[in-house]
């Protein structure tokens, strides 16, 4: 069945069966929510389906006009689900930070729902000592400060392979976010199995990849009938727990092989000539089985390649709109470079070409509602009450774009950002594209690097030209809704030198 964002099959709500079972409920719920005293304010929900329609395809736009009329903390009803929405400063402060504990909890989407539920690692669950000990794990084999700069020879060398294959491409059109994307999945993978799972000369097979990955995170968030009214969850009416099935299955066989053939090497005692220890070993010292490491890899491949290039992507729409920004910033790379490229110990020198990237992450947050949380208990925000399991949103895209906090907020200024101390670290409520609390992004660090080195690069080695002589400054802008804030059309550049 064909469902866009907030734009389901209605007609799935009126199999008689479904219709008088959710009726039922929904009198159940809605007596429960009008007993809660003191919910925050928001438009009147419909029967049985609530506020789903007035969400339409983009419901952080749709929920920002909300809160225009309501006030900073809305609430909204989805089916029996009630969702509470974010959208200042101050809101998203209490929200990340004084019910930080209580607000910490993930609902699961139907749709992933799986029998392998209980290997879901990080973002997927609660915050209990499993979900502690992951992220530790995490932190000081991926994202500490000197695994990172241990990584630097490894970033480089996946940069230099993308910069060579770009250079045989000049003057043809380039989809420039699957190169991107290819040079991202082997960086991580790399750093978790020493190897490349792909080739950036097949973009058939990392359009494949990045297809699959998009398509679980599409499927965790498509409005599903059994997240709305969960006593017909086991029925995936709309399939969307089928296909993720299908997906997950498909990517988990990306690392499986590799995994097993670890296991093996192992078990054997096998030397293999120049293996230095990576994250594989590390997951197998510490016991964790081959169907939980391929979940992890999942997760860090969807996590840590879709933010990064839909960040970059945004970036370069911005500034090849921008030409006198992206003048500017041609000038500075190439004052402050020590050297013919980008090194890394080079990236905190270019102040204007950083803060580019917080404008670019202030006006396109790359997940505009944050990951949703949910109320582990009942607790208060501004003085309303989130009831126990209501989901919570943080709207960063409205916030980035709230005329009282930011002066001129549609355009793309990055002078605002020059001699300000507003940073993404998630103590600056007003800007938070990395969330804040103790679910903030674990991989900021080395997405912040990957992202500041290869637009450095793109910036540095070429011209960028639209092709069929468009305009630059009519670019298509138009966003498309999802767990992470894609670029409708995705950008089509030609690159000289
Ligand atoms: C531009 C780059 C990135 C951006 C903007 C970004 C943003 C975010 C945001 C907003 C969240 C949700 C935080 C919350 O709910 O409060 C998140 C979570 C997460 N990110 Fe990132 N991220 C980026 C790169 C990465 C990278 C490179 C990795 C790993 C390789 C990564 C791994 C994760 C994980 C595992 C979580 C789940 C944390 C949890 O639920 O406890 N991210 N990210």
């Amino acid at each position: 069945m064909e469902t866009t964002l907030f734009s389901m099959d209605f007609n799935i709500l009126f199999s008689p069966f479904v219709f008088a079972t959710t009726l039922v409920l929904f009198f159940l719920v809605h007596t429960y929510y009008t007993s809660v005293k003191n919910l925050p304010p928001g438009p009147r929900p419909w029967p049985i389906i609530g506020n789903m329609h007035q969400m339409a395809k983009n419901p952080h736009m749709a929920s920002a006009n909300f809160a225009k009329k309501y006030g900073p903390l809305i609430s909204l009803r989805l089916g029996t689900r009630l969702l509470v929405v974010a959208s200042s400063p101050e809101a998203a402060r209490e929200v990340l930070k004084t019910q930080d504990r209580q607000l910490s909890g993930r609902s699961i989407p139907d749709s992933l729902q799986q029998t392998f539920i209980d290997y879901y690692f990080v973002w997927a669950r609660d915050c209990n000592e499993h979900w502690k000990s992951c992220r530790a794990l995490c932190r000081l084999e991926l994202f500490s400060i000197k695994t990172i700069e241990a990584q630097t020879n490894l970033r480089n060398e996946k940069l230099t392979n993308m910069l060579h294959f770009l250079n045989n491409t000049l003057g043809k059109v380039v989809k420039i976010e699957e190169l991107i994307f290819t040079t991202l999945i082997n960086t991580l993978s790399n750093i978790l199995f020493s190897k490349d799972f792909l080739d950036l000369k097949d973009d058939e097979a990392a359009h494949r990849l990045k297809f699959r990955l998009l398509k679980v995170l599409e499927n965790s968030i498509t409005p599903n009938v059994s997240d709305f009214f969960p006593i017909v969850g086991g029925l995936d009416l709309q399939g969307l727990r089928k296909d993720n099935l299908n997906h997950l299955n498909e990517l988990a066989r990306f690392s499986d092989g590799v995994v097993k053939e670890r296991r093996a090497q192992i078990s054997k005692k096998i030397v293999v000539p120049d293996h230095k220890k990576d994250f594989l070993d590390r997951l197998l010292e510490n016991n964790f089985t081959t169907a939980q490491i391929n979940i992890l890899v999942l997760e860090l491949f969807i996590a840590g390649t879709d933010t990064v290039v839909t960040t970059i992507e945004w970036a370069m729409a911005e500034l090849i709109k921008n030409k006198e920004i992206m003048c500017k910033v041609k000038q500075e790379l190439k004052k402050e470079l020590n050297s013919s490229n980008v090194m890394e110990t080079d990236l905190s020198k270019f102040a204007y070409f950083n803060a580019c990237i917080k404008e670019t992450l202030r006006l396109h947050p790359v997940v505009p509602v944050l990951i949703p949380r949910r109320a582990l208990e009942e607790c208060e925000v501004l003085n309303y009450t989130i009831p126990q399991n209501a989901q919570v949103w943080v709207n960063v895209w409205a916030i980035g774009r709230d005329p009282d906090v930011w002066e001129d907020p549609n355009t793309f200024k990055p002078e605002r950002f020059l001699g300000s101390k507003i940073d993404f670290t998630g103590h600056d409520y007003e800007f938070i594209p990395f969330g804040g609390g103790r679910r903030m992004c674990p991989g900021l660090p080395s997405g912040v690097k990957s992202l500041q080195t290869i637009l450095a690069s793109l910036i540095l080695e070429y011209d960028w030209f639209l092709p069929f002589d468009q305009d630059p400054t009519k670019l298509d802008m138009t966003e498309k809704f999802g767990v992470t804030l894609q670029k409708e059309k995705p950008l089509e550049l030609i690159f000289q030198r």
